[in-house]
């Protein structure tokens, strides 16, 4: 890739996660609405992503788009998601297709498809030997108002790739931790997503050629009710790390 990257919520735990690998392996762009806490490996653009006045000007000449900024709780009110989530992703993709980008990475959630995990399903669904299985193909079953929020913006990539022909991967993120899966909790091993793995699976997100993609974000836990077979066919993933490696 030789044109930028531009990545917004570049300050956030998952674009730390994805720059402390990957600073020296592309021309950054960086953007977020808080400025750098540190020297950044790029051009770093301070703004909000539903500024689309900024969010242009931040597009040009780009080659692909890393969008993570967003509001992560998944308790956050309607407001909120509607105008960070749903606006900004919409404000950002545009921009990228008016612009000529070609790929877009889009970070989406576990919580959009959080309902799936009913009463009778849990607590087994987590445990290594249940064979319940999600493989990205399923209904989005959101949750909560943060996980409607990442299936509009599942969908609104699905209507820029066929009315635009913009390339789209959404990547359905598991539980980010740095160092050590989450401890005493079962759901977040099973879904842990190590700081290698995320970092190799963004960048596979830019360097694999593909339409529009749904895949979830995990490593490769012997635990898991996410499948990640779509990720290696389509995208080249081949993670590094399992939860069950970690046992204190
Ligand atoms: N950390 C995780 O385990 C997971 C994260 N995700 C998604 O990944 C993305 C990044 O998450 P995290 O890094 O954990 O969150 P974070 O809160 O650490 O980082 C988000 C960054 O986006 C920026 N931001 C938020 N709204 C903005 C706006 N309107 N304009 C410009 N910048 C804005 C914030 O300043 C922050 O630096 C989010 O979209 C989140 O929904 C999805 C699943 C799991
Ligand atoms: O989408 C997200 O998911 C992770 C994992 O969800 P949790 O309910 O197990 O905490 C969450 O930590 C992160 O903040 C959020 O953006």
């Amino acid at each position: 890739m030789d044109a930028p990257v531009l990545l917004t919520g570049s300050e956030g735990r998952v674009g730390r996660a994805i720059l402390d690998r990957l600073a020296g392996a592309y021309e950054w762009r960086l953007f977020d609405r808080e400025p750098p806490a540190e020297d950044p490996p790029g051009e770093f653009v301070v703004g909000d992503i539903t500024d689309e006045e900024t969010v242009r000007e931040a597009m040009d000449g780009v080659g692909a788009v890393i969008h993570l900024a967003g509001d992560p709780r998944p308790e956050a009110p309607w407001d909120s998601v509607l105008r960070n989530n749903i606006d900004g992703t919409h404000t950002v993709m545009e921009a990228a297709v008016d612009a000529g980008v070609e790929t877009f990475a889009f970070a989406s959630s576990n919580h959009a498809v959080g309902a799936y995990e009913t009463e009778a399903r849990t607590p087994n669904i987590y445990r290594p030997d249940d064979k319940f299985l999600l493989d990205g193909t399923e209904l989005p079953r959101p949750g909560n108002r943060y996980g409607v929020s990442k299936a509009a913006g599942e969908s609104l990539g699905r209507f820029f790739h066929d009315e635009h022909g913009l390339s789209v991967a959404c990547v359905r993120i598991g539980n980010l931790t740095k160092d050590h899966p989450p401890k005493d909790y079962e759901r977040g091993q099973a879904m842990w997503l190590s700081h290698r793995d995320c970092a190799h699976l963004f960048e596979c997100c830019l360097e694999a050629e593909y339409d529009y993609e749904i895949v979830y974000g995990i490593s490769d836990n012997d635990r898991k009710y996410y499948s990640i077979e779509r990720a290696r066919e389509v995208l080249g993933y081949d993670p590094q790390d399992n939860s069950a490696n970690y046992t204190d």
